[in-house]
């Protein structure tokens, strides 16, 4: 193809027409290959306000990225010999190094988020299977080497979960309006979590975002039926049903064919304004208009399933250039992209040449040294940025905490309320044989106290979050256990405050041993009962995963632990069959813990006539021969507890508190690889 020298109106005013918020798409393309989507300076403080909205309809910036992809198909036992002799080059196809036919060679890329890719090639060329490869679908017939990763992370079927496929074709029911659609989709497609009212929120969302508003109360149509909505705002309509989940990532399989230029520029139009707002967007377009091209950042051209190009087009045109194909004045480049690497019926040989020439080419550009280095860079921050990525969520879980203000004081306000009436239900209580029952039954309230609110606290709040969790884990935006264990540490301070809170008014209201040794380890006892309690209820709502099921699941699991605390029921009078639930009840641990921190020190308990008259009204002691404690000793006999067990009661209540925190974490982890199915 001659150079004509006239290229440059047509090229600067593609340049102009191809910009990104005021940008060059050069610019652009340098810009967003530079970007970093780890949470950071300004992304993090729109992450942070965007938190505040429903966790599932969360979008995070993705960088999608795929190297050294190779698709062979599948051998058939029955037409292997058919497949080994499959022509080494014949269209769409070569015979890999182990005889099967070849469709994708080492295909490498990178998409940042922001930007709108056109997938660009002439019939045949692998457009499809690449975009099979990308979002995992329809690969049963294939054999795939290569990876895709996102934010660097392989997320294998994960990637369903963070993107968005629109296929070709548009199946609605004509009956229905698009809002009716839309509402219909929403209820059966959007996250359990979220409630009715939100949903339709974001239907209405959808509606404006999609421009859609003027034509949603219109039935669809269909071509039996009567004509309803145009094919552009039907191409809309499919977007808007995949983008209500908000997915960061979106693949578009021709979402122009069929439609007028008008409509098709509308439909990018919208594509555009989506990418925008950071969303990493890929289109397998068919034969763009100069105009609709030009609203692509990036151009993916593929050629007899190998990469021709990938970069701005202007990039692209300039590369054409240098290998001596210039794009004619007023041509489109599109079209001048896909014919220069089109197989010619007739001119086979010559042009699988030239499109092999320009395949090797591409290899040795800077485009395609900064694709690899970008990739590179990705791989090295998924494997290598687990620091950061744990410091990231517990500045998130902390800065969440403190900035529910409401939630925090009002958790407070509850501890404080509790330990006041507890303080005087119990105030001051004697220390005489009435008030070993009071103080016992005391220190068991303390302990239920400590392991109910905590444990709510957890199953109230817990699953809620579980779905933004599985959301960014399929983002691959960081692992399980590093998630898991930023939010146990960001948690810890609240869930050691309230307890520290709780007994420091209780105990001196109550009177208990009213020594700063027995009160700093009751402190302790109480706390790690919290904290055992914190643990159970991460068990409770990852096995639950909602807030309902963990509510209506939680009290009768917590009850039986209860009732072998050792408060309502002898520890020696629990039944053979029973025994295994007494070793689980951290309530027995804490209470024979308390107990003995209350009693061992007592030398003499009051009992029988004490000289005085009793009061008017008042229960007169007993005599002394039917006392039934003396001594501290005498209590704790009774209770059948020993100070023998103390070291013992602290390694299993802190046993329990591992253990629950494995359990959960063993139900996070097959929650999150479930999703990933
Ligand atoms: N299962 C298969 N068996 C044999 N060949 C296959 C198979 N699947 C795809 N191919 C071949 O691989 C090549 C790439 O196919 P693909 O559908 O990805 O191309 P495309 O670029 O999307 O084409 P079009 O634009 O026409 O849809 C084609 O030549 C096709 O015939």
């Amino acid at each position: 193809m001659a150079d004509t020298g006239e290229r440059q109106p047509l090229l600067s005013s593609h340049k102009s027409d191809n910009s990104y918020g005021g940008q060059t798409s050069d610019q652009h393309s340098r810009d967003t290959r530079n970007q970093t989507t780890y949470l950071g300076g300004p992304e993090r403080s729109s992450y942070e306000g965007r938190l505040k909205r429903s966790a599932s309809m969360e979008s995070q910036p993705v960088t999608l990225s795929w190297q050294n992809i190779n698709v062979f198909v599948r051998e058939k036992k029955k037409k292997k010999t058919l497949a080994v002799n499959v022509e080494d080059g014949a269209v769409g196809g070569s015979t890999g190094n182990k005889g099967r036919q070849q469709i994708i060679k080492d295909v490498s890329g990178v998409v940042k988020s922001g930007t709108l890719v056109a997938i660009l090639g002439a019939s045949g060329a692998g457009k499809s299977t690449l975009m099979n490869v990308l979002t995992n679908r329809n690969l049963k017939d294939y054999v795939v080497e290569g990876e895709v990763k996102v934010n660097g992370i392989a997320v294998g079927d994960g990637i369903r979960n963070i993107s968005a496929y629109v296929q070709q074709d548009d199946l609605f029911i004509g009956t229905l309006t698009v809002k009716e659609t839309l509402t219909f989709r929403a209820l059966l497609r959007m996250d359990r979590s979220i409630d009715k009212k939100a949903r339709l929120e974001r239907v209405e969302e959808v509606i404006l975002e999609l421009g859609l508003s003027k034509c949603a109360d219109t039935q669809i149509g269909s071509a039996v039926t009567k004509k309803g909505i145009s094919g552009g705002e039907s191409k809309r309509l499919s977007v808007a049903c995949e983008m209500l989940t908000n997915p960061p990532l979106l693949f578009l399989d021709e979402p122009t064919s069929g439609l007028d230029s008008f409509m098709a520029q509308n439909i990018v139009q919208t594509l555009q304004t989506m990418a925008e707002k950071k969303r990493t967007i890929l289109c397998n377009i068919h034969q763009p208009s100069s105009e609709i091209f030009a609203m692509f950042n990036e151009v993916l051209l593929l050629a007899e399933g190998r990469v021709a190009f990938m970069g701005s087009s202007a990039q692209a045109m300039e590369f054409f250039q240098r290998l001596n194909f210039t794009c004619p004045t007023n041509f489109n480049p599109a079209d001048f992209f896909v014919l220069t690497l089109a197989i010619r019926p007739g001119q086979e040989e010559e042009c699988k040449k030239r499109v092999q020439a320009v395949c090797d080419a591409f290899v040795d550009t800077q485009e395609a040294q900064d694709i690899k280095d970008c990739i590179e860079d990705l791989t090295n921050s998924g494997k290598h940025g687990e620091t950061a990525v744990f410091a990231s969520l517990v500045w998130r879980s902390w800065i969440s905490l403190m900035r529910d203000v409401v939630l925090f004081r009002v958790r407070v306000m509850q501890t404080l309320v509790i330990a006041l009436i507890l303080g005087l239900i119990y105030l001051r209580l004697d220390l005489d044989q009435k008030g070993v029952m009071n103080i016992n039954g005391a220190m068991f309230l303390m302990i239920t106290n400590a392991s109910f609110s905590n444990m709510f606290a957890v199953v109230n709040s817990f699953p809620n979050e579980l779905g933004i969790f599985l959301r960014e884990y399929g983002s691959g935006l960081y692992r399980t256990d590093v998630y898991y264990l930023a939010k146990s540490v960001a948690e810890f301070p609240t869930f050691i405050l309230l307890p520290v809170v709780f007994v420091a008014v209780t105990y001196w209201m109550i009177g208990l041993h009213e020594t700063w040794q027995s009160y700093l380890i009751a402190t302790g006892i109480v706390t790690l009962v919290a904290l055992v309690a914190v643990s159970f209820g991460y068990v409770i709502s990852t096995v639950a995963g909602n807030v309902s099921i963990a509510l209506a699941i939680g009290p009768p699991i917590l009850i039986p632990f209860m009732m072998f605390g050792g408060f309502f029921l002898n520890d020696d009078s629990v039944p053979v069959y029973f025994i295994w639930l007494k070793y689980l009840s951290w309530f027995k641990f804490a209470n024979e813990l308390m107990s003995v921190n209350q009693w061992e020190d007592i030398t003499s308990i009051p009992c029988g006539f004490n000289g005085t008259a009793p009061m008017p009204g008042s229960t007169p002691m007993p005599p002394a021969d039917k006392c039934l404690y003396r001594s501290g000793e005498d209590v704790l006999q009774y209770l059948s507890f020993s100070a023998d067990n103390n070291l013992l009661n602290i390694g299993l209540l802190c046993a329990l508190f591992v253990g629950f925190r494995i359990i959960s974490f063993l139900f996070l982890l097959i929650r999150a690889r479930r999703s990933k199915t």
